[in-house]
């Protein structure tokens, strides 16, 4: 009888990329544990994003591919998600992390597939929260369904208490003024009102906080992102040459304050035809794909025009929920996976960089 030793163990665990993290779960540091006990392996394995759709099959997963394994009768692979908080993120203690939902311009469906991506991130097991801060067309209210004129809570008439929809927390200026409320707010005054909103809102210990940022790359986006503990950004892009040209504005803003991007959502590239099934390119292939490639970002996921996501989202019922098992939806969930991984790959939990020392022998 042969007996299985750790290194077999391993070099299974090697044969298997992450789809997320891009690397086996042994270059990626997720293994925490491997006990062998006779014929049994018992592995464990802890991701640094949220992943509850995905874990139990990548636990089946690897705990076949043990199996196969000379010497093996059993292997139980437990996959844990734990979600470490930002290295920047010390001024909001409820919230790990920030993930900036940005476009160059207006109208790209950066609203839609923000409130898509926190409510994937939520189904992932997430504890999340949406905050509104596009304050010239805020939306969120009504892509999570809640009623015009819902307040929030005052608590200890400092902190707004966010409003919870689908699970989510969610906050917007839009509940604190109303239709009459002209918003005809300068850069400045919106910055400030926008940091308020943020530093006064009473959130609840979030694994996320998705922001959905004004459209553009003017001063407020700067402030904002400056003055922000921002994990990472998502830039939302149509494949018009026009959209593409604003969305690389967009990249080149983050880059410039350092935040990384996290990756690139092409938003109504394709029109499936509803009867034929038939997939058009409606403002030409493969813009996105161009604007990654250039830039050097990851393309996260292309998604199509589809009337579905249009109709659900300004329902108050975004795809993700409304169609869950739907391909649309299960984009938005690769998406909300991957961004997490790609947060997760960023330095989570590590307090500071240390300064390198060198010590060299003469
Ligand atoms: N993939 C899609 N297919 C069809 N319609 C979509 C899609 N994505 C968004 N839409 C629709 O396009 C319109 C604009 O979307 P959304 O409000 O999300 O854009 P935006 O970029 O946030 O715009 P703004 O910044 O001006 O608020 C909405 O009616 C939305 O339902």
């Amino acid at each position: 009888m042969s007996v299985v030793t750790r290194q077999a163990v391993e070099a299974v665990l090697r044969q298997y990329t992450d789809p997320h993290l891009g690397q086996d779960p042994l270059s990626a540091g997720c293994v925490r544990g491997i006990d062998i006990r006779g014929e049994q392996v018992e592995v464990r394995l802890e991701l640094g994003y949220a992943a509850e759709l995905f874990r139990q099959g990548w636990a089946q997963l690897l705990g076949n591919a043990i199996e196969r394994l000379d010497g093996v009768v059993r292997a139980d692979v437990q996959v844990d998600c734990v979600i470490a908080a930002h290295k920047t993120q010390e001024r909001l203690p409820e919230v790990k992390n920030i993930i900036a939902v940005a476009s160059g311009k207006g109208g790209v469906g950066k609203s839609t597939t923000a409130a898509n991506l926190a409510l994937a991130l939520a189904r992932e097991g997430a504890r999340v929260g949406m905050l509104d801060a596009d304050i010239y067309g805020p939306s969120q209210g009504i892509m999570f369904g809640i009623p015009e004129g819902t307040r929030p809570q005052v608590r200890e008439q400092k902190w707004f208490v966010p409003l919870e929809a689908h699970g989510v927390q969610v906050m917007s200026m839009a509940f604190l003024t109303d239709d009459r409320t002209p918003m005809v707010w300068r850069g400045p005054m919106v910055s400030g009102a926008l940091l308020q909103l943020i530093n006064q809102t009473a959130w609840n210990d979030l694994d996320y906080l998705v922001v959905d940022m004004p459209p553009g790359t003017g001063d407020i986006q700067l402030t904002l992102a400056q003055k922000v503990p921002v994990a990472g950004a998502v830039i939302v892009t149509t494949p018009q040459d026009l959209a593409l040209l604003d969305a690389k504005k967009g990249v080149e803003m983050f880059r410039k304050v350092n935040i990384p991007i996290l990756g690139v959502v092409e938003n109504m590239a394709v029109h499936i035809c509803s009867h034929c099934g038939h997939a058009e390119h409606l403002f030409g292939e493969g813009g996105g794909e161009r604007l990654a490639e250039q830039f050097d970002v990851e393309l996260l996921a292309s998604l199509p025009l589809s009337m579905a996501i249009r109709s659900q989202a300004d329902a108050g019922c975004p795809t993700v929920i409304a169609d869950p098992q739907s391909q649309v939806a299960m984009i938005y969930q690769q998406v909300a996976r991957t961004v997490g991984a790609r947060i997760a790959q960023g330095g989570q939990g590590t307090a500071q960089a240390m300064p390198n020392i060198s010590v060299a022998e003469d």
